[in-house]
């Protein structure tokens, strides 16, 4: 069986990722799935484990990197973000598509370990949309989102070692063009 693509979706938080995932998600002919990372973020409310999140303690992850467990990993505002690698691996032979919805600083560790890798970045239409919808959605405290929108200003700089980036203004625009990216994407 033909392997399958490694995809990175990265940008900003609040820039719609989730969104745009899950509209990419109902298109099965794209055939993908979606890795699910390991954190020691609080679950929000509407958050399930397995399924949003492997929610862990610090030890627990830390214990994960020492084994080499994690195909790449980052601290994020505060909290640890990692990608359990024999997951991705399996999924890869299965021949799925497999989607990292990840931050910077780990996009940046997979395309050295993965040149091949699909990269995209999604930017907002402007950084006073993003701060709309990160305060829209009301998941974070008041100085959560000040350092999530700092982080986002330095996040944005680094998009050009991305393969492709997309605009975010209409989900379903957004959800199309990538759709058609990773169609037309050969490795
Ligand atoms: N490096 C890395 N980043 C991750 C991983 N999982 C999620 N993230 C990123 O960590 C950041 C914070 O995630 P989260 O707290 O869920 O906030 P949200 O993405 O804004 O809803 C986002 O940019 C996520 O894409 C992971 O496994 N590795
Ligand atoms: N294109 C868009 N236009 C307007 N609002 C959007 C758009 N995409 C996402 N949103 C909203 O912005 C907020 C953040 O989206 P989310 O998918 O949680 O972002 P991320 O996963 O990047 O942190 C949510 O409330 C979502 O409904």
């Amino acid at each position: 069986m033909k392997r399958g693509m490694l995809i990175i979706l990265s940008g900003p938080s609040g820039v719609g990722k989730g969104t745009v995932r899950e509209e990419l998600f109902k298109d099965e002919s794209l055939n993908l799935s979606y890795s699910i990372s390991m954190t020691t973020r609080k679950p929000r409310p509407a958050e399930t484990e397995g399924v949003d999140y492997f929610f862990v303690d610090e030890k627990t992850f830390v214990d994960k990197i020492a084994q080499g467990g994690l195909l790449e990993w980052a601290r994020f505002v505060g909290n640890y973000y990692g990608t359990p690698k024999d997951n991705v691996d399996r999924l890869l032979d299965e021949g799925k598509n497999v989607v990292l919805e990840i931050e910077v600083q780990g996009a940046l560790q997979v395309m050295k370990k993965c040149p091949d890798a699909l990269t995209i970045f999604l930017v907002p239409p402007s950084l006073e949309e993003l701060e709309r919808r990160i305060r829209g959605r009301r998941t974070e405290s008041e100085d959560i989102v000040k350092e999530r929108l700092d982080k986002a200003r330095k996040e944005i700089q680094t998009k050009d070692e991305y393969k492709y980036v997309v605009e975010n203004d209409d989900v379903h625009l957004a959800k199309d063009k990538i759709a058609k990216i990773i169609r037309e994407h050969k490795i």
